[in-house]
């Protein structure tokens, strides 16, 4: 069973959430059950990018995860594209036993019995601004399928207001659940350098928002990678 990948690359830093500043590898998995209109990473979701996309072996994946690292054991990032429309088991098994740990990002539209193997699993259900609706008896389900294994995390990323109530609303329904959020990138352009001060002010209205509201339990947090490189590929 060989995997569709879209990039791999790093070390890098973990940009987002939870793992924020933590060195990484990423896997970028080709291929997405959603459009979301803002999508970051439209190259692994659009087909129109398929002839960029490799077919590999999850041995060939773990050689060259390996190699970047230098054999040193890190955390591996599986994103995408949606990751769980693949099987990355074989992977995960390859890893671990090298001493790797990983974390997975992927939106909840589909639950994997491997999310049980990962040592973070990141859900990010999508707002209304994503243009997509959430499946929300398929997002319980990867809840279920990570059960007390992984640590699992909530990312929502907002963009508006209406992003902000409804983010409220969900991340209410999973009071357990670590909260991050992240505000949205409206500037997608890999060749476009980006406006830091248009990011710091999203970021601060956000925080404003948070703040106002007494959400305490959110950790509002920028996207690392977005305000070192921009919307450069491949770091
Ligand atoms: C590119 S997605 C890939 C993994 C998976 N499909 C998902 O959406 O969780 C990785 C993360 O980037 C976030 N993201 C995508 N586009 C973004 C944008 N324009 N601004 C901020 N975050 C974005 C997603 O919400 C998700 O948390
Ligand atoms: N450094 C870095 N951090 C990230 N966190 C989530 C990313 C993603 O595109 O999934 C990402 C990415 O592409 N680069
Ligand atoms: S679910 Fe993730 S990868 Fe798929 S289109 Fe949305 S942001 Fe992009
Ligand atoms: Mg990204």
């Amino acid at each position: 069973m060989s995997l569709r990948i879209s990039e791999i690359f790093g070390p890098t830093i973990q940009g987002e959430g939870v793992l924020i500043g933590a060195p990484t590898v990423f896997v970028r998995a080709g291929g997405c059950d959603y459009r979301c209109v803002w999508c970051d990473s439209m190259h692994a979701v659009d087909t129109a990018y398929r002839h960029q996309w490799q077919k590999m072996s999850a041995q060939a994946v773990w050689d060259e995860v390996r190699a970047l690292s230098g054999g040193q054991p890190l955390t591996v990032s599986l994103s995408g594209g949606n990751p769980a429309i693949q099987d990355f088991g074989p992977l995960i098994a390859l890893g671990k036993s090298d001493g790797y740990r990983f974390a997975c990002e992927t939106q909840g539209s589909v639950a994997r019995q491997w999310f049980a193997e990962l040592d973070t699993l990141v859900l990010s259900p999508k707002p209304p601004s994503s243009g997509e609706v959430v499946d929300w008896a398929a997002f319980e389900s990867c809840l279920t399928m990570a059960q007390a294994r992984p640590e699992t995390v909530l990312k929502i990323v907002i963009f508006d207001e209406t992003d902000y109530a409804w983010a409220r609303e969900a991340a209410g329904r999973y009071p357990d659940l670590p909260l991050y959020l992240q505000p949205g990138n409206p500037d997608l352009d890999p060749q476009q350098s980006v406006d830091l001060a248009a990011c710091t002010d999203r970021l601060l209205w956000l925080v404003e928002k948070v703040t106002a509201d007494r959400w305490f339990a959110a950790r509002v947090l920028p996207q690392l990678h977005v305000l070192l490189w921009g919307n450069k590929r491949g770091v």
